[in-house]
């Protein structure tokens, strides 16, 4: 301990051992709310200082700043002791986990304090019987309002520190628990421990080697509780409080403004190293330790995505059912036999074999009257209906074998006239390609028969060869599979890094573990750490059911899609870092989240392909995240194409580019916002 000079302005100099002295400390959060205004303190060595004022003069903003929370704008702040972790701090808020319970907190903190387990448990079992708390296995949600302040403490005298900063750790206790609690306080400062706490109990302050009185940005007065009621002729600390505040107010304006120094505020409090294995040890304790508490949420999250996969599948791209089509046959229907018949029997109508084979995939209704089918169409009981005409089977065959001799009626006779309820885009397109397609079924059917029936129905003079890439069975589903993925994996991740940060952030949970020596980085890696783990799980499932178990057939090599879509995750990470890290509020992150997924989904071609969108709008959403990482995993999956393909590897760029461009948002944020803080 160094000896500091105190000089009471009477060049009247004692020397003392000071445990912190700030000197000409200023600080504004703005330029009308002036916090620190030339502001003076001096705590000795091993005494329990009292800062004393009325709610909202400063008091947990000082504290900050000692605990180099916050930086003062100018003065200086020095202090005895030269690392983070020779410092106790109690905040105002409990800022514990309330899911953890006793055992696991002081666990999390010593490792913090980069404690050995032996240790922690030995001084945590002592703390625990010292300030009479229920067993350790107690989750700190369920103790007393008593007991979780006691217990707060206890985190805070864990390590044994040097200086102990405590801001209200009385507040709402009973008497007796209060009294216990500087009862033991006095023990720790005649053992040499300084001790500097805030309260709003003036009396109970008296029990303090020294009070400071702190009023409009300034010390009152900073002296020993009967020297301050002495020279005020007050018999109590309060009357004594109100005479120096009234005399404060008539004394020249001293709330004006002084001038402040240009220099910046500074702090003898060292650094701590950037990164400690042990620190990033306890954040992952911390987290594992959250997790089996909150088992439910991590279950939902993991399986989220899985879950959104299923319905998906099962959801979108089948044929609709049962799809309800009217048929008027003309042709003589009674010779359509209800049972299976040879389909190389000339005999047989060709309308019955083709409405057989529609059938196979259309419920169809047959009628007599046209006029019953259009009303039935008209309420919705059918989607329509196909008119068969008298002579349809040799008007058909005519058709081909001679054309020329046909008169315009036998033409009108030779086709089937659909009509259909075209009020269901999707509905009434996969009613027209399954009318087409039993056409086509039809025809192949027929080249067994090698009768002169088979020609007159090969009608189409269009041959569908083997496909260039995919396959015949594609459907909606396997257009959208990529972007579903991708969407999940972003939103889920955005959502769930953002939130877990704001959370902690606004319980004050990341701010007493800062002030416990963690860093922002150690918080940042932790953080992508679990979120991989996450990932990789998600993504692993996910992939598992697209391709093998409902066989989304076209996987190319699987590891290219993987990676893209955990690239996707990691971008949506580091998204919602930066987000956290600007947004104080939940309700901001998660509307941000919200309007980014929405946009998602309707700019990057997961609901129609951005071909057919408007020119203007389908140049910007080519920089949005999602977009040509879709395309490229869609092009790998369903195209085979490899790496080095433009298509391919833009995806990969794109998503990496956004993943760089979101880490510089974030530390552009952190150093805007000093750190990961809540706005209050
Ligand atoms: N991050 C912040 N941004 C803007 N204003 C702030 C911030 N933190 C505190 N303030 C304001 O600074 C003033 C001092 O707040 P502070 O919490 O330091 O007072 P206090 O003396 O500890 O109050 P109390 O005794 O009620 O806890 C208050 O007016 C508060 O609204």
């Amino acid at each position: 301990m160094q000896d500091v000079n105190l000089d009471d302005g009477n060049s009247n100099i004692n020397k003392v051992n000071l445990s912190v002295k700030i000197t000409n400390a200023f600080k504004a959060y703005n330029p009308t709310t002036v916090i620190l205004n030339g502001f003076n303190m001096n705590v000795e060595e091993g005494t329990i200082y009292g800062l004393l004022g009325p709610s909202g003069c400063g008091k947990t903003t000082l504290l900050s700043c000692i605990v180099g929370r916050a930086r003062l704008d100018a003065g200086h702040i020095q202090l005895s002791v030269k690392h983070k972790k020779e410092i106790g701090y109690m905040p105002q808020e409990l800022a514990l986990y309330n899911e953890f319970n006793i055992l696991e907190t002081l666990h999390y903190f010593g490792s913090l304090y980069e404690m050995s387990f032996e240790d922690i448990k030995n001084k945590g079992e002592k703390l625990i019987s010292i300030m009479e708390l229920p067993p350790a296995k107690t989750q700190f949600g369920l103790m007393s309002g008593g007991q979780q302040r006691r217990f707060s403490l206890c985190t805070a005298l864990l390590h044994d520190p040097n200086l102990l900063i405590l801001d209200e750790p009385t507040v709402g206790l009973d008497p007796i628990i209060s009294a216990s609690i500087w009862e033991y306080l006095k023990d720790l400062s005649n053992c040499g421990k300084t001790i500097i706490i805030t309260t709003h109990y003036i009396e109970e302050a008296r029990l303090s080697n020294k009070i400071g009185l702190m009023r409009k940005g300034i010390l009152l007065s900073e002296a020993s509780p009967l020297e301050i009621m002495a020279s005020c002729n007050a018999d109590t600390l309060e009357s004594a409080f109100l005479i120096l505040s009234q005399m404060q107010s008539n004394a020249v304006k001293t709330e004006e403004i002084k001038t402040m120094s240009t220099q910046p505020g500074t702090t003898s409090l060292k650094n701590t190293s950037f990164f400690s294995f042990k620190r990033f040890k306890a954040q992952l304790l911390k987290n594992w330790y959250w997790s089996i508490r909150n088992w439910p949420i991590i279950m939902f999250i993991y399986f989220l995505p899985l879950i959104v996969i299923v319905t998906f599948n099962l959801t979108i791209g089948q044929m609709p059912k049962p799809i309800h089509l009217g048929i008027i046959n003309r042709e003589n229907s009674t010779h359509c036999p209800h049972r299976s018949f040879d389909l190389c029997d000339n005999q047989i109508p060709l309308s019955c074999k083709y409405i057989n084979e529609m059938e196979k995939h259309i419920s169809l209704k047959h009628y007599d009257e046209i006029q019953i089918a259009k009303e039935d169409t008209m309420d919705g009981s059918i989607w329509g209906y196909l008119k068969f005409e008298n002579n349809y089977t040799d008007m058909t065959q005519l058709r081909y074998e001679n054309p020329s001799a046909m008169t315009s009626e036998d033409l009108n006779e030779s086709v089937v006239k659909a009509s259909l309820d075209m009020s269901n885009y999707v509905v009434s397109k996969l009613i027209q390609g399954r009318i087409i397609q039993s056409y086509k079924d039809l025809s192949s059917a027929f080249k067994r028969c090698n009768t002169t029936t088979v020609t007159t129905v090969n009608s189409i003079p269009l041959k569908m060869m083997e496909p260039v890439h995919g396959t015949f069975e594609v459907n909606v589903a396997n257009y959208g599979a990529a972007a579903v993925i991708s969407i999940v994996e972003l939103y889920l991740t955005f959502m769930f890094t953002a939130l877990s940060i704001n959370m902690e952030k606004n319980s004050g949970l990341i701010e007493r573990s800062l002030v416990s020596g963690l860093t922002v980085f150690e918080v940042i890696i932790s953080q992508l750490v679990v979120q991989m783990i996450m990932l990789v799980v998600q993504a692993t499932t996910t992939f598992i059911f697209q391709f093998a178990i409902f066989k989304h057939s076209f996987l190319s090599f699987w590891i290219w899609p993987f990676s893209l879509a955990i690239l996707q995750g990691l971008c949506g990470s580091f998204i919602g870092l930066a987000t956290s890290i600007i947004f104080d509020d939940e309700k901001t992150t998660t509307f941000f989240g919200i309007c980014m997924v929405l946009s998602q989904v309707f700019l990057s071609g997961i609901m129609w392909p951005i071909e057919g969108m408007n020119p203007y709008l389908k140049k910007v959403t080519m920089y949005l995240p999602l977009t040509k990482s879709i395309e490229a995993i869609r092009s790998l999956n369903a195209r085979n194409w490899e790496i080095s393909h433009p298509v391919v590897w833009q995806g990969f760029i794109s998503i990496l580019t956004w993943i760089v461009v979101a880490i510089l948002i974030t530390m552009l944020s952190l150093r805007l916002k000093h750190g990961i803080k809540a706005k209050r």
